[in-house]
């Protein structure tokens, strides 16, 4: 019997309405797998653990979660609470950088009943590699003088560590699928690390001749992303493109509701993290509003993490089902309540 301890944490806002059933049906798969057994450990950090305290986690926070095997997260972000930057580098990217987590994984593609604003999409299937550590997310810089004076400074961030990595990931992933990598630039405006950007990875291609690749402007690739997804496999970016362009992958899925991400640690020293792209959706809270399938197809990523792909797989297929029949939450055109798309899918499991 193998036991996968998992630290919970639910976040703010929407966090805790899509992590229950997600976590509600990693222990029906165990089950049904009979070998497989998971142990939760809860946490409550997030905004209201920082009006309390002062912080968003205590301070020996980050020794509690090394213990476990995986971190399982809602959102992060309540603006009302607590500023965004600080509640985000006070959790979310605190956890992303100490647990040297610099891979983020976001696929994206079509499934069928689900309404599009594509309109008609073409059978896209794709998946954006974000490096996750550095790059424009930097603490390097400052604010000072005051009133019209007032200048920020804020330098991104490349090391040639870290780009090739994020690289060579999307090179090994793409191997593995249709075997071409995009790569997010902006080297016409963007003059040190861009330039940077490029000959980094026309460096690790090199390393792999069977792999094909194109090189595009963030701004021409967001608009292609939208007119013609179906073009992409395997796109790396950087931490702000890989974000956005995530953001533009849920969209023309149909909502950033549906989408998961894997917040990879590849070294092994410490765990991994998986959480929806998606934040805490403060307009929708409680109502019964949220999307699960973000939070439940991240779980399909914790499952293929550890090495579950026959679990992994049929989670995915009971998630394509229950959306194929129109069971889904108001975001994608049905008018079934988080609840409801949950229990479906655990009804087909
Ligand atoms: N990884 C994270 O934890 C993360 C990601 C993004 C934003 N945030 C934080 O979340 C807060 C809100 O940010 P935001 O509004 O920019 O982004 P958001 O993702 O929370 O919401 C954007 C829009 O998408 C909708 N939406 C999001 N998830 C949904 C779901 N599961 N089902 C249905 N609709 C959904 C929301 O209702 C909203 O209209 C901020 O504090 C932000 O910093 C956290
Ligand atoms: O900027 C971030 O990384 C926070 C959030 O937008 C995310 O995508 O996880
Ligand atoms: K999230
Ligand atoms: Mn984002």
């Amino acid at each position: 019997m193998e036991t996968i301890r998992l630290a919970v944490i639910p976040g703010d806002g929407i966090g805790h309405e899509v992590v229950p059933g997600a976590l509600k049906i990693l222990e029906r798969l165990a089950e049904l797998h009979g070998g497989l057994k998971f142990e939760f450990e809860h946490y409550d950090y997030g905004c209201d653990y920082y009006l309390e305290h002062g912080e968003m986690m205590p301070e020996d926070g980050l020794e509690k979660l090394k213990e476990s095997d995986a971190v399982f997260l809602g959102a992060v972000g309540d603006v009302n609470k607590v500023p965004d930057h600080i509640s985000l580098w006070g959790l979310l990217i605190k956890i992303r950088r100490e647990f040297q987590q610099e891979i983020n994984v976001r696929p994206a593609k079509v499934f069928d009943g689900v309404r599009s604003p594509l309109g008609s999409p073409k059978d896209f299937d794709l998946v954006v590699v974000r490096e996750n550590s550095e790059g424009e997310y930097s603490s390097v810089g400052g604010r000072m003088f005051h009133e019209e004076h007032e200048i920020a400074i804020q330098s991104s961030v490349f090391s040639k560590r870290a780009t090739s990595q994020a690289m060579e990931y999307a090179f090994n992933l793409a191997g593995s699928r249709s075997g071409m990598v995009t790569s997010a630039t902006k080297s016409n405006g963007i003059y040190h690390a861009m330039p940077f950007w490029d000959d980094v990875f026309k460096e690790v291609s090199m390393e792999y001749p069977e792999v094909s690749t194109t090189s595009e402007h963030i701004d021409a690739l967001s608009a292609s992303f939208v007119t013609r997804p179906e073009r992409y496999d395997v796109v790396v970016a950087s931490n702000l493109f890989g974000d956005i362009l995530s953001d533009i992958g849920a969209g023309i899925m149909g909502s950033i509701g549906i989408a998961p991400s894997a917040n990879l640690n590849i070294n092994g020293k410490y765990p991994s993290m998986f959480e929806p792209v998606h934040g805490s959706a403060p307009d929708i809270v409680g109502r019964g509003l949220a999307n699960p399938v973000g939070q439940i197809w991240t779980a399909k990523m914790l499952l293929d993490h550890f090495g579950y792909e026959d679990l992994g797989g049929r989670l995915l297929k009971a998630i394509e089902d229950t959306l194929r029949e129109g069971i889904m939450t108001p975001d994608i055109g049905g008018n079934s309540s988080t609840e409801e798309v949950t229990a479906s899918i655990l009804e087909r499991l």
